[in-house]
């Protein structure tokens, strides 16, 4: 196989949809490589159930796990908000259609050294699925992993794999982890190459398998669903998972380290409204982390675990005639769409074909259908719960409530957002939400009298607010206008020396913070030139895109230099340290 360039597509709700049938869907940029050796040996094929690798069964060889479990397929994962985890576990559950044996791992619970060890293990093959964050960094659960392929001492001959890695093109650095995943491995001893879209990929991965292997597909079109629903009724309320992360009973019993498996449930201090009028919203909300041991520094993450709401997950229960204080367990199951033309419908929405594609970005991403409208326009299909559970969107935070009427009518509201709007603390109760805290790259330079400029449109401004507080302790039109009072006061008492505001959202005058930058362009110049640091937080799409594009026209103009000199002078800022961008689309 060879290397086909271009890999595709936006984020997406690409867990809805292969809930119905098949393969996966075109949803996520990604960049994947295959080994291209081909051997002889013919690998035993035995029928399978895959079973995640948790902390529970903690055992840090994951190759006395295959060897004891008799599988030959270990699928990991780098993943921070879920997709590559997911992706995971169905690639994992794909390896049963063609007689192999799969196991999905956390690199993190992992010894990795023991990857030398895999052809061990007769026929074996290990999947990398690794998103990228910030600039190009690696998920918290593949930070050891990065370095200990960052070390590099050690000698991967004879291991199969394959890495896919999962990002996003508007961001610089994008899929940087998995790239440097595959290219290290390479350098240790493996091999691969293919690149494209996940479900292109997926279509092409297995009798790829096949083919090197020597062997052939079973030929029967196995239901990507593998467990069925046995109810119970006989289990403790106290045994049952209560929407705790990892730990049963940790939301009761809350013990510190905190961190993404084991979040803290922190009460909510401050709930309030930051827009002086409007019919948009954006809050501002403080967490009391007293007591939790966990240290936040300007510019770190903040991840939340919010709830769904419960009127669609009531209306799912109602469509899909389900009690939902159900507690199961799971095992396989088949098809769900009893209408022909439905079924029809959903293949061709999840099929690769470029009409598949066009499908699935018009009636699902266009018209942001979610599972419960998917289901309310598709009477025929009834998936079961707990595939239904398996498939529910991931987290994403953003202080503006999501809010909108989508193509079809229908009102959409951000889950997470709408789901700490409520979260009011009332009469001295604060009620609280489980978080996290991910440290950041995005710092303030050491010298606390470095000049910095801070780019930061809507709510690109927290964690400027973090900087800023942080030099003032150290010295000891608008609606949107969030924070005006506050940052009045720094300008007040020369924490900042200026500030300039873009209204973008104003009917008459649309002004972004790329015109100001535009006007104040030697300014901007002058500061780069007196080593000063420049932070861009916001909006990854377009903002971040233009700043950086203008930066250069600055520098060209002012620095008279070159395009590419300016593009130079850019990059070496970027690995001074000086130009730092922590941006989301
Ligand atoms: C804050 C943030 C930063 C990101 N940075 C990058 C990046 O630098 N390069 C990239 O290719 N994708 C980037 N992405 C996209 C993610 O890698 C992509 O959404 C991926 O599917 C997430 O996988 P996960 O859910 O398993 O964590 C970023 C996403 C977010 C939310």
């Amino acid at each position: 196989m060879s290397d086909t360039g271009g890999a595709v597509a936006e984020e997406s709700m690409f867990s809805m949809l292969d809930l119905f049938i098949l393969s996966g869907l075109g949803g996520f940029a990604v960049y994947w490589f295959f080994f291209k050796n081909k051997k002889q040996e013919q690998p035993t094929f035995k029928k399978l159930t895959v079973q995640p690798m948790t902390g529970r069964d903690r055992d840090p060889s994951f190759i006395n796990k295959m060897k004891s479990s008799g599988k030959n397929v270990i699928v990991f994962y780098g993943s921070q908000t879920g997709t590559a985890e997911e992706f995971a576990g169905r690639l994992a559950k794909d390896a049963v259609g063609y007689g192999m044996k799969g196991l999905v791992a956390d690199p993190e619970e992992c010894d990795m050294d023991d990857l030398q060890r895999l052809p061990e293990v007769e026929n074996s093959l290990a999947i990398f699925c690794m998103a990228t964050y910030g600039e190009g960094d690696p998920t918290d659960n593949a930070q050891e992993f990065n370095e200990w392929l960052q070390n590099g001492d050690v000698s991967l001959e004879g291991v199969k794999y394959a890495v896919f890695a999962l990002g996003n093109k508007t961001y610089e650095h994008y899929n940087a982890m998995g790239k440097f995943v595959d290219k290290k491995l390479e350098e240790l001893g493996g091999t691969r190459v293919i690149e494209e879209d996940f479900v292109t990929w997926r279509e092409k991965f297995w009798p790829a398998v096949c083919d090197h292997f020597g062997v052939q597909a079973t030929g029967d079109q196995v239901s990507i669903r593998q467990y069925s629903l046995t109810t119970h009724d006989d289990i403790p309320k106290e045994k049952v998972y209560k929407g705790e992360i990892a730990r049963l009973g940790s939301f009761r019993n809350q013990k510190p380290p905190f961190d993404a498996k084991n979040p803290y449930l922190a009460p909510v201090q401050v709930n309030r409204e930051l827009h002086k009028g409007g019919d948009r919203s954006c809050m501002h909300i403080e967490f009391d982390i007293t007591g939790s041991k966990i240290r936040y520094e300007a510019g770190d993450h903040v991840a939340v675990y919010p709830v769904n709401d419960p009127e669609i997950v009531e209306a799912l229960g109602k469509r899909l005639d389900i009690d939902l204080d159900t507690v199961f367990t799971l095992t396989n199951v088949d098809e769900y769409a009893t209408e022909e033309k439905e079924k029809e419908f959903l293949l061709q929405l999840s099929s690769s074909t470029p009409e598949g594609k066009q499908l699935y970005s018009d009636w699902i991403i266009k018209d942001h259908r979610n599972i419960l409208a998917i289901l309310e326009d598709l009477p025929s299909i009834k998936p079961p719960l707990d595939h239904i559970c398996e498939l529910l969107p991931n987290i994403h935070i953003t202080a503006v409530v999501i809010k909108y009427e989508t193509r079809t009518g229908r009102i959409a509201k951000g889950v997470a957002t709408n789901w700490l709007a409520l979260k009011k603390p009332e009469n001295g109760i604060k009620p609280t939400v489980p978080i996290y805290v991910r440290k950041s790259q995005f710092r303030l330079p050491f010298k606390a009298n470095t000049p910095v400029l801070m780019v930061g449109p809507g709510t690109g401004l927290a964690p400027f607010r973090g900087f800023i507080q942080e030099r003032h302790f150290a010295k000891k039109d608008a609606q949107d206008y969030i924070y005006e009072d506050e940052l009045n006061d720094y300008v007040n008492d020369g924490t900042l020396t200026k500030i300039h505001v873009a209204f973008s959202r104003d009917q008459e005058k649309k002004v972004y913070v790329q015109h100001l930058m535009k006007e104040n362009k030697t300014e901007i110049w002058n500061l780069l030139e007196n080593g000063g640091h420049i932070y861009v937080c916001g909006d990854a799409r377009n903002m971040a895109r233009d700043v950086h594009e203008l930066l250069e026209n600055i520098i060209v103009e002012l620095g008279d230099m070159d395009k590419a000199k300016a593009a130079d002078y850019v990059k070496k800022l970027q690995s001074k340290g000086r130009y730092s961008c922590d941006v989301w689309s």
